[in-house]
């Protein structure tokens, strides 16, 4: 049971505090806090949701998914939770007034409570405890603003219960009348059984599952500096305070300091630097301390890493990437071939070598995947854990399209691992082998029969909602801004698994992080040329002038958005036609600064294809990020990246939430393009539309993502025909390589029946697509009628494919319904209009008086004197 339990919030002063408090015990957080990268990795955290708090239950169990240890709750949630997440990891929040309300399903559904108090009355605080036999109990006294004293804690630790201490109470210095040291708060409880005083202390291994490395002795002095410093510091009964290694350099780093049940002796868990712990320079005092199986493996590969001999195998597999996945892949299948339990355990230890080598060349180590485990363990929504496709397919090797672009690359090339090949499985075969799923079907709604409330349903997206995202980016933002270029390095090492040195690149580029196939070169350029043509022609490089009244000339000129951030998507696919469709507009514009960000790769790189679209466009610098993290960079720049004055792109929800985050914050003085979200298209298809055509062109945006939704509007078609296009959109989706994608986004899109051209056009207006595409007699004559769409596309040979890539519009349009209001980028995104005006003399004395009257009617006095003034001095 720990002594006290320290209350954070997101003004812990300058952070001091919670290192060393995450070494003595739990750390209380406030959600928007507990998941920062600031908490240290060691702490074990329980998330106080408190009454006033919005939170729903699945958010609390997103916290728990993301490590949290235990979550805090009032009453309400904990009623839903109850069952739901297991006891262990649910407190529940209660005002002592309400104790005897809590009824026995939820005490049984509960590990114990947090109990707010007005003050500490240790007797009164005894009488409750009964009913919470079995559970731990802890007491916060919400309105004390004075420390408690050691008794106090003492006296409640005799009781059987907790005290909950803010942040604002706790110090590192010395205690005083305002708040205590929390060394102090931690030792209340202590007392030695020893003539002088100290007390025994054993110490472990973190890293080697908790090993013994020896015993010593404490005195309050030597903790009091641990618990603040981190390192080993003990008291020798020979020479006094003994700071570990600090003359040997054999220092140790404290992970954690736990008191015994009686309070008379310590446990130090530490992870040992130099020869050991030992003076006789072995790792343990206890036996000559060599270490065997994984920890030994993972001491010799760390070696052959810093400098492994000549010749050596595991420096042969450091050095080739492609030798050590194919070793990996060949032991993995040994193992599941393996009979016997001595050919299961041979092996499988053929597998961890391997396996391990991959890790420490990632600069990954055992006490990473112990942790990761750990991290796992605390999940409390099981995935359902079956196996992706190309690994239950008997054909294992198809490669889909995505891999031509490397496939194709010159052999002396590295061969750069495309994501999509990592994220997406390439599981279907053009016959659709391998899947033998259930049909890939949208839900079909007649218009002529939806009621007005299931109209305006059919008109919603599928997406989250943006407030509970915001509240999930809040905390990734608020640590990019808070630590700049070290987040972003971490950040982009737990989302992206890339370890970077430097999150920016500046041009000249070079030549081989460009290398592409002929074709897909070729292609772009063609791409860039009618991209460029299309957008240099809505440049707007003419001043307007107009001349309102005799003498009063009005003007308005464009400039350039001086530095501009344009996110290039990167998860589930490497998107160089989204490179183009913002650099192209940036640079016809003159955009000075242009910063492309995009997640990089594993293994640190940027796709040439990328790379080579940032070269065209003049990219100022590229920023390896993706996500909110690189948003937040962009938007208050970092040491490294420069801030930006206005951010462009496409993005998922993490992106999408931030922008509008930042976009919200005066400080970050930013601006965004739009709330761009999952892409979407609406299809409206009369009787001379092509079936395949229709299929193929919902499926092109249906692959996009999970939440992508498409919508098919028919005139006048009959079930047979509706039928035909559900049997090809069906047929076409088995043979894609992202056929996993398609089979959760088709669900959700919908084929809405309408009888007319009118009612399909008004039915698209109201849903304001991204893209609309036209499959009727006459399509070009219903353009006209289009009031809300992002891009439209006219006739059974303009695909929305065309638009996307090459034709020359834009591809980064308004989506979920945004159509209604906001533009697709162009030029004139990325620039802003300045008005002016000269007023002579004689234009003046026919405009003043117009002025000053208004003045006058406002009361603006000043105003009107600005223009009498002059209007005297011209008299
Ligand atoms: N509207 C358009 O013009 C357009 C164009 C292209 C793509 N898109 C859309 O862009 C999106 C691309 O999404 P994507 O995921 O492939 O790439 P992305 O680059 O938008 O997102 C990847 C990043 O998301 C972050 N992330 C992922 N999971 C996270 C988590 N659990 N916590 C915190 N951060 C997390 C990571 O930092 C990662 O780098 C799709 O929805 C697609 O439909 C839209
Ligand atoms: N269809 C996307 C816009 O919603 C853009 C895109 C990129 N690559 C292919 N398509």
């Amino acid at each position: 049971m720990s002594v006290f339990l320290p209350l954070l919030d997101a003004h812990v002063g300058d952070g001091a505090l919670l290192a060393p408090l995450a070494r003595i015990g739990p750390l209380i957080l406030p959600p928007d806090f507990a998941l920062t990268t600031s908490i240290p990795k060691n702490a074990t955290r329980y998330i106080l949701v408190d009454t006033d708090s919005s939170l729903s239950m699945d958010h609390v169990i997103s916290l728990l998914d993301q490590g949290a240890d235990k979550v805090i709750v009032p009453l309400a949630l904990a009623k839903g939770l109850a069952g739901v997440v297991p006891a262990h990891r649910l407190l529940l929040l209660l005002d002592v007034a309400n104790v005897s309300a809590v009824s026995d399903t939820i005490r049984s559904g509960v590990s114990g409570v947090l109990i707010k108090t007005p003050s500490v009355d240790v007797d009164f605080i005894s009488s409750f405890t009964r009913f919470f036999a079995g559970s731990s109990v802890h007491v916060f006294p919400a309105a004390s603003v004075e420390p408690p004293s050691r008794s106090t804690i003492r006296a409640l630790h005799a009781a059987n219960t907790t005290l909950v201490i803010p942040a604002s109470l706790l110090t590192l210095s010395a205690t005083d009348a305002k708040q205590i040291n929390i060394a102090d708060a931690f030792l209340a409880n202590i007392v030695s059984d020893r003539k002088d005083g100290l007390f025994p202390t054993v110490v472990s291994s973190h890293l080697d599952g908790g090993r013994t490395l020896g015993l010593v002795y404490s005195s309050l002095e030597s903790i009091q500096e641990s618990i603040v410093s981190g390192k080993g510091v003990y008291q020798s009964r020979k020479h006094g305070l003994w700071r570990k290694g600090e003359t040997s350099g054999a220092t140790q780093d404290v992970v954690r300091i736990r008191l015994d049940c009686d309070a008379d002796a310590l446990e130090f868990s530490v992870v040992q630097h130099g020869a050991g712990f030992c003076h006789l320079e072995r790792q343990s005092c206890f036996g000559t301390g060599e270490v065997s199986g994984l920890s030994a493996l993972e001491h010799t590969l760390k070696s052959r890493l810093e400098s492994a001999p000549e010749g050596s195998y595991t420096r042969r597999l450091f050095g080739d990437p492609e030798l050590l996945r194919s070793k990996i892949m060949e032991e993995a299948d040994e193992l599941c071939r393996a009979d016997t339990s001595e050919e299961i355990a041979f092996e499988a230890a053929d597998l961890l070598y391997f396996a391990l080598t991959r890790c420490i060349a990632g600069g990954v180590y055992l006490a990473d995947i112990a942790r990761s485990l750990d991290e796992k363990a605390k999940k409390v929504t099981r995935r359902p854990g079956n196996a992706k496709p190309q690994w239950t397919s008997k054909l294992t090797t198809t490669e889909g399209p995505a891999a031509h672009c490397a496939a194709s690359t010159s052999a002396e090339t590295p061969k750069p691992p495309t994501r999509p090949a990592a994220t997406v499985p390439a599981s279907a075969t053009v016959d659709g082998a391998g899947d033998s799923g259930a049909p890939i079907r949208m839900r079909t709604h007649d218009l002529s029969a939806t009621t007005v409330a299931e109209r305006a349903q059919l008109l919603r997206r599928p997406v989250l909602k943006s407030d509970e995202m915001i509240a999930k980016v809040r905390p990734i933002v608020d640590d990019v801004r808070a630590r700049g270029d070290a987040a972003l390095l971490e950040l982009t090492a737990k989302f992206d698994k890339a370890q970077l040195a430097t999150p920016v690149i500046r041009p000249p580029f070079a030549p081989e992080t460009m290398v592409l196939p002929d074709d897909v070169r070729a292609a772009i350029d063609v791409a860039y040329a009618n991209i460029h043509k299309f957008h240099k022609a809505q440049a707007a490089d003419t001043t307007l002038r107009v001349e309102t009244m005799p003498g009063v000339v009005c003007s308005r000129f464009a400039r350039p958005i001086a530095r501009v951030g344009l996110y290039i998507p990167g998860g589930t696919a490497i998107l160089p036609s989204t490179a183009l469709m913002l650099g192209i507009p940036a640079q016809v514009a003159g955009c000075k600064e242009i910063v492309l960000a995009t997640p990089p790769r594993p293994d640190g790189s940027v796709s040439p294809e990328v790379m080579y679209v940032a070269q065209l466009v003049g990219a100022s610098a590229i920023l390896k990020a993706g996500g909110a993290q690189a948003v937040a960079a962009l938007a208050y720049g970092t040491a490294s990246v420069p801030k930006v004055d206005k951010i462009f792109g496409p993005g998922n929800q993490w992106v999408t939430a931030a922008k509008m985050l930042v976009q919200n914050d005066t400080d970050a003085l930013v601006a965004i393009d739009m709330p761009a979200g999952p892409s979407e298209v609406l299809v409206i298809a009369d009787h001379t539309a092509d079936a395949a055509f229709v299929a193929a062109d919902l499926l092109s945006q249906a692959e996009h993502g999970v939440d992508s939704q498409v919508v098919l509007v028919t005139v006048g078609l009959p079930s047979e025909r509706i039928a035909e296009i559900e049997a090809e959109v069906d047929r076409q989706a088995r043979a894609l390589t992202r056929v996993d994608i398609v089979r959760q986004s088709i669900p959700k899109s919908i084929i809405v029946r309408t009888g007319s051209v009118e009612e399909a056009i008004a039915f698209s207006n109201d849903y304001a697509p991204e893209h609309l595409i036209l499959h009727l007699e006459n399509a070009p004559a219903a353009v006209a009628a289009v009031e809300n769409a992002g891009s439209v596309f006219v006739g059974p040979y303009s695909p929305e494919s065309c638009g996307d890539y090459a034709s020359g519009t834009n591809h980064t349009l308004p989506t979920n319904g945004y159509a209604r209001q906001f533009s697709g980028v162009n030029t004139l995104s990325f620039q802003k209009h300045i008005t002016s005006q000269e007023v002579t003399a004689d234009g003046l004395k026919g405009l003043g008086p117009v002025v000053a009257t208004l003045a006058d009617c406002e009361g603006l006095d000043a105003h009107a004197n600005a223009v009498r003034v002059r209007l005297r001095a011209l008299a």
